[in-house]
């Protein structure tokens, strides 16, 4: 597009990153690097990313950081360096091999068509993926060198999804835990059905859920990408959020647009009016519809041309003629199914003009090439219709333009409701790109729509237009960027256990106090709760703990008396089953029972409702405890898991009002149970019999150990207290260990 000596204009800009620095980083820089003799000059690069940030771009100042587009020597790269510079950008240099293999060969061969549900289209290939990795490291250190404590940086695209994962582990280490990262996806992101596809599916989610903010045009993304996140990465999702292992990351849509003062201005130029006129007249006696698209299979440019060959084949003699100018703008031409869909589109196009033209007329202007913005600009303006057919496409920002340049005409847009700009776009012609003959009927309908209801449709279109411009698309985002808490806040800062001090403190100490978890500390989750026996190495690890002189060990957990009996037998640990209700001490023999009320008929009232939800819920089933009952869905389609779940806790809540039971949601699973019992009263109640303790110990998993870590720390704030969560999140406990071997090994270090 337009040639340009700078980028951005910095006049009027606003301040949505409320005074911290912003970073924009793209795959690709938004120009196109020229030299002429020694020098070096470039010009703006098209698509719809590049017309987006470049309108973003003139409401708000950020360093835009990106791939020049080819490697450059030593010297060449200087005076790159300082014309860029000069422009606001900053390069990121990859080798050509590197960047070929990581664009074409992954972004484009891999992402691309599976964004866009195109899997026949993918070849996956390792080596394009190791080039993914490094070119995503090479922009993660080329960022880490500049990026300061505080700023905000906004990563673009399916280009860099492991790159919020690399750049957060590079500020993690030298300590720039304040600095936000948010990302932004342009494409569609697929169904999980099709996402599932993907072989490195977990890599990439897991490298954008390092960010603290994570958009998308539509709900529909990012409906899909939550539930990626559940099925795939079994994580818990609201409709905004993920929560990746107790950091909580943002998901929101934020619609992208243009800036249609860009157009409405250019209208007013003597170069566009002239054209303008002089194509009015070339088409005198015509109706035009124009087509706008890079020559991508995703535009759906062949359906367009059957669709406009069917609409010519339904006219009878004598009908007005029609024209279609559809500029395809060459796109990634060193990809195979770009190159073949080049010659499919030629084909056809030959095959239209053959059947339908004469020498006076040609049904299709096809220009396989770029134009300049003024001929786009009066292209659009005398355009009766816009006909966009794409198959898919994250959001389309040609219909956008159509729209802020038809204030005049108010021309009709058909637009296909696979792009993401079908779900804003009210008053436009929605279509099914993928039924030809709804589409002809779209147009022939467009053609005669009558001047009321065209000026009607373009005011709502116009509407929306003015209103999301790019520019709202990017302050959007941005304060809410700004807005986020710091995802990495309270787990980043949480430390890990100090071992080596633990063990000092055992050892210092005369009577000791351990509180463990079971499920999820001592042993591993499993899908059915009977394979979570202790191993040997848990068991033996214990007995050594017990054995050691005034040492107390109690394993806290939900499961049942007969469970814990079974499984810690001559083991001389102390035990509290269905989460303390009852408890036993060390090598005693009798167990003991929470004060709690009972109404012995409260099950007959809730087993029905909850074997209901079992049979209703594949995967699901009821747990039988002594005094509680448990629905487990952690088996169970994760989505409709969670669904049913609080249905269920919403009748539980209608049945059992005013009974003395707690209706619990604990991790999979809904637990009902006499009130007043939970791991706090029953830590307390073995407190009780206790004196003299002068170092204490807990580990927990879950949401039930958290009230423990808490009652501790008031109990025993004075002597050496080491409560530990396992897994990394925000906790009320002191520390945080990995994982189940970490606490194994935690305990077996204490008598070491
Ligand atoms: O630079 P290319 O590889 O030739 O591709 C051009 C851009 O294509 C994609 O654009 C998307 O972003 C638009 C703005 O959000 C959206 O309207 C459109 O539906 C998308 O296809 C791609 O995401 C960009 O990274 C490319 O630069
Ligand atoms: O010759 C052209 C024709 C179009 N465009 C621009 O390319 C962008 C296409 O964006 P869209 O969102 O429709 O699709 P994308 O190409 O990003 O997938 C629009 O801003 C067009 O104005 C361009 O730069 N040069």
């Amino acid at each position: 597009m337009a040639s340009s000596s700078t980028v951005i204009s910095s006049e009027g800009q606003t301040d949505a990153a409320g005074g911290a620095h912003l970073i924009v980083v793209s795959n690709r820089l938004p120009v196109t690097l020229e030299q002429k003799g020694s020098d070096w000059s470039f010009k703006l690069s098209s698509g719809g990313l590049v017309s987006a940030l470049s309108g973003l771009k003139r409401e708000m100042s950020f360093t835009w950081v990106g791939w020049p587009g080819k490697d450059f020597g030593a010297e060449d790269r200087t005076k790159i360096d300082s014309l860029l510079q000069e422009n606001s950008c900053s390069a990121v240099y990859l080798d050509d091999e590197t960047a070929e293999q990581y664009y074409n060969g992954f972004a484009n061969s891999i992402l691309w068509p599976l964004f866009h549900y195109h899997p026949g289209e993918m070849m996956f290939e390792e080596t394009a993926w190791d080039a993914y990795q490094r070119a995503n490291e090479a922009f993660a250190a080329a960022l880490a060198a500049v990026v300061k404590e505080g700023d905000l940086v906004w990563i673009q695209d399916y280009h860099l999804m492991l790159l919020p994962r690399m750049l957060r582990g590079l500020l993690d280490r030298s300590g720039r835990r304040g600095v936000k990262i948010g990302w932004f996806l342009h494409t569609p992101f697929p169904s999980s059905e099709l996402y599932r596809i993907l072989p490195v599916r977990r890599q990439i989610l897991e490298g954008v859920l390092a960010a603290d903010l994570l958009g998308f045009h539509t709900y529909d993304y990012a409906r899909h990408f939550l539930s990626s996140c559940t099925r795939i990465l079994g994580l818990q999702t609201t409709g905004e959020s993920v929560d990746a292992g107790g950091r909580v990351v943002r998901v929101g849509t934020f619609p992208i647009g243009i800036d249609p003062s860009k157009f409405s201005e250019a209208l007013q130029t003597a170069e566009v009016r002239g054209r303008l006129g002089e194509l009015e007249r070339r088409f005198a006696g015509e109706r035009v519809i124009v087509g706008v698209d890079r020559l991508d299979y995703i535009k759906g440019v062949p359906q367009k041309l059957l669709a406009f060959e069917q609409f010519l084949s339904q006219r009878g003699d004598g009908a007005e003629r029609v024209v279609l100018v559809q500029v395809a703008v060459p796109s990634r031409g060193d990809v195979e199914e770009y190159r073949q869909l080049i010659g499919s589109v030629n084909e056809l196009v030959g095959r239209i003009n053959g059947r339908f033209g004469t020498i006076e007329y040609t049904p299709i202007h096809f220009l396989h090439r770029s134009v300049g913005f003024a001929e786009l600009v009066a292209l659009y303006a005398v355009a009766d219709v816009c006909l966009i057919t794409s198959t898919r496409d994250g959001m389309n920002l040609v219909s956008y333009e159509y729209v802020a340049s038809q204030a005049q005409r108010h021309g009709v847009l058909v637009l296909s409701e696979f792009a993401g700009a079908a779900q804003s776009l009210d008053g436009a012609l929605i279509v099914n790109a993928w039924n030809i003959e709804e589409v002809a009927g779209a147009v022939a309908a467009a053609l005669a729509m009558a001047a009321p209801q065209r000026e009607a449709n373009f005011r709502t279109l116009h509407r929306y237009v003015a209103k999301h411009t790019a520019a709202y698309w990017g302050t959007s985002f941005i304060a809410e960027l700004t807005r986020v808490r710091h995802a990495a806040d309270a787990a980043a800062l949480l430390p890990p256990l100090p071992v080596a001090e633990a063990a000092a403190a055992f050892r210092a100490a005369a009577r000791r106090l351990l509180v463990l978890d079971y499920d999820g500390t001592l042993s591993a989750t499993r899908t059915i709760p009977e394979f979570a026996r202790p191993s040997p190495l848990a068991l033996r690890t214990l007995q050594r703990l017990a054995d050691a002189a005034g040492t107390l060990v109690y394993v806290v957990s939900g499961r049942t008396r007969a469970d814990m009996e079974r499984w810690f037998r001559g083991v001389d640990v102390g035990l509290a089953a269905e989460h303390g209700l009852f408890y036993r001490h060390p090598r005693a023999a009798d167990w003991l029972r929470l004060p709690a009320p009972a109404d012995p008929l409260w099950r007959d009232a809730v087993l029905p409702l909850l074997q209901h939800y079992a049979e209703r819920t594949p995967g699901s089933f009821v747990e039988l405890k002594e005094a509680g009952v448990t629905w487990h869905f952690r088996n169970a389609d994760p989505e409709f898991g969670e669904w049913q779940a609080n249905e269920l806790r919403a009748n539980l809540e209608r049945v059992l009002a005013h009974r003395p039971l707690a209706i619990v949601s604990a991790n999979k699973a809904v637990e009902v149970r006499p009130a007043r019992v939970d791991k706090p009263a029953a830590v307390r109640a073995i407190v009780a019999d206790l004196s003299g303790v002068d170092f204490v110990l807990a580990a927990g998993d879950g949401r039930a150990d958290e009230p423990v870590f808490s009652y501790l720390a008031q109990e025993f704030g004075h002597v050496p207290l080491f409560t530990t969560t396992v897994g990394r999140k925000p906790t009320a406990a002191r520390y945080y260990v990995p994982d189940v071997d970490a606490v194994l090994s935690l305990l077996a270090k204490l008598t070491d």
